[in-house]
């Protein structure tokens, strides 16, 4: 048997898909794999506005080569994926979460002159009104102008690496990843703050499925769906179907101001220690002026009480506001404002 494993074709896309087949192999060591990489419209083309692309800017071409059997199953970074799938396209794994915080990268320009690699910064509060950085997430750019009111937003487009070189030498003082892609290339190093929902923190929630890598498969594809169990995280997996429930609920797609958290925690009840799951949400006007959050702790077993907790916060959320905050945003692309991350 071998299996057919399609992915982007850019560094961190390789690198992840790499690493579930390893972890394939050590579960089947019978079974052999491919890759094969497949340019995405999200790759081609660097100019347009992420939000302009439309949701499959980085799977459309893939999911169209799996359903046409080229493809057995497909390695995506999980936030990546819209929340609903193609016809006959099914998420059939989550595998174990990279830190799935959004971090700040200070460009290399603010290194001290007389101590290369150290930088005078070491947060974004530590900037100075008028600093520019760098995001072409509408979730990061509209939560962090809440905080910090006196930043300049403005996109930065391109891979990982292309985008640290933009940080270092076009004029931004600082941008803002995911955790996960700089460290799943190495590039731990750069990162000096990690954003999450806490003050210190910066009152960041990061995107729905952030961290974590989705297996998706034909949706009757049963044997490919028994293989990758070998590589599933459950917790993860029950954590990112919640978050997604959120979005999908919403009817948001990974162009709008949409922040989660979740992690597991212990709760007393009656007595008996349990695991819960705890669950953030925030929806943001693009101006940063707007916001309504929430959040639900439940003891979550299943896929489908995952996604009916997600669901039941987004419905609490749309209530207290967060539908009109949306409504408005998708008006305004509607009636084709250019739409762009910042004020430059
Ligand atoms: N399309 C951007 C994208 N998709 C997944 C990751 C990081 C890896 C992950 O979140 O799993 C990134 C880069 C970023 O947000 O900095």
């Amino acid at each position: 048997m071998t299996v057919k494993v399609g992915t982007r074709r850019s560094a961190l896309a390789l690198r992840q898909t790499e690493v579930v087949i390893g972890a394939l192999k050590r579960a089947h060591p019978h079974v052999a794999f491919e890759v094969h990489s497949v340019s995405v419209m999200g790759d081609r083309d660097k100019t347009t506005p992420l939000p302009a692309l439309g949701k499959g800017l980085w799977t459309s071409e893939l999911e169209a080569q799996l359903v046409s059997r080229e493809l057995d199953v497909i390695v995506h970074s999980l936030k990546d994926m819209p929340t609903s799938l193609p016809p006959g396209c099914a998420l059939a794994c989550v595998t174990g979460r990279e830190d799935r915080r959004d971090v700040v990268v200070f460009s290399r320009k603010h290194e001290e002159e007389e101590a290369a690699g150290r930088c005078k910064y070491g947060a974004l509060a530590d900037l100075p009104d008028g600093a520019v950085v760098g995001t072409s997430s509408v979730r990061r750019a509209a939560q962090l102008k809440r905080r910090y009111p006196g930043l300049v937003f403005r996109d930065v487009r391109g891979n990982i690496d292309t985008r640290l070189r933009k940080c270092d030498e076009e004029g931004y003082d600082a941008i803002i990843l995911a955790a996960a892609g700089l460290l799943r290339l190495d590039w731990g190093k750069r990162i000096s703050q990690y954003l999450d929902s806490s003050s210190e923190g910066g009152g960041l929630l990061h995107a729905v499925g952030q961290g974590a890598l989705g297996l998706e498969v034909r949706e009757d594809d049963d044997r490919m769906k028994e293989l990758l169990k070998a590589v599933e995280d459950t917790p993860t997996m029950l954590a990112c179907f919640a978050e997604r429930a959120v979005m999908r609920t919403l009817e948001g797609g990974c162009s709008v101001p949409i922040g989660v958290e979740t992690a597991w925690v212990e709760e007393e009840t009656a007595g008996d220690k349990m695991t819960k799951l705890r669950l953030r949400a925030v929806v943001v006007s693009l101006d940063g002026k707007e916001a309504v959050e929430g959040e639900a702790t439940k003891e979550i077993t299943s896929l489908a009480h995952a996604e009916n907790m997600g669901q039941e916060l987004a419905q609490k959320l749309a209530g207290m506001g967060a539908q009109q905050i949306l409504d408005d945003i998708n008006k305004g692309r509607a009636s084709g404002v250019a739409f762009k991350v910042g004020d430059a």
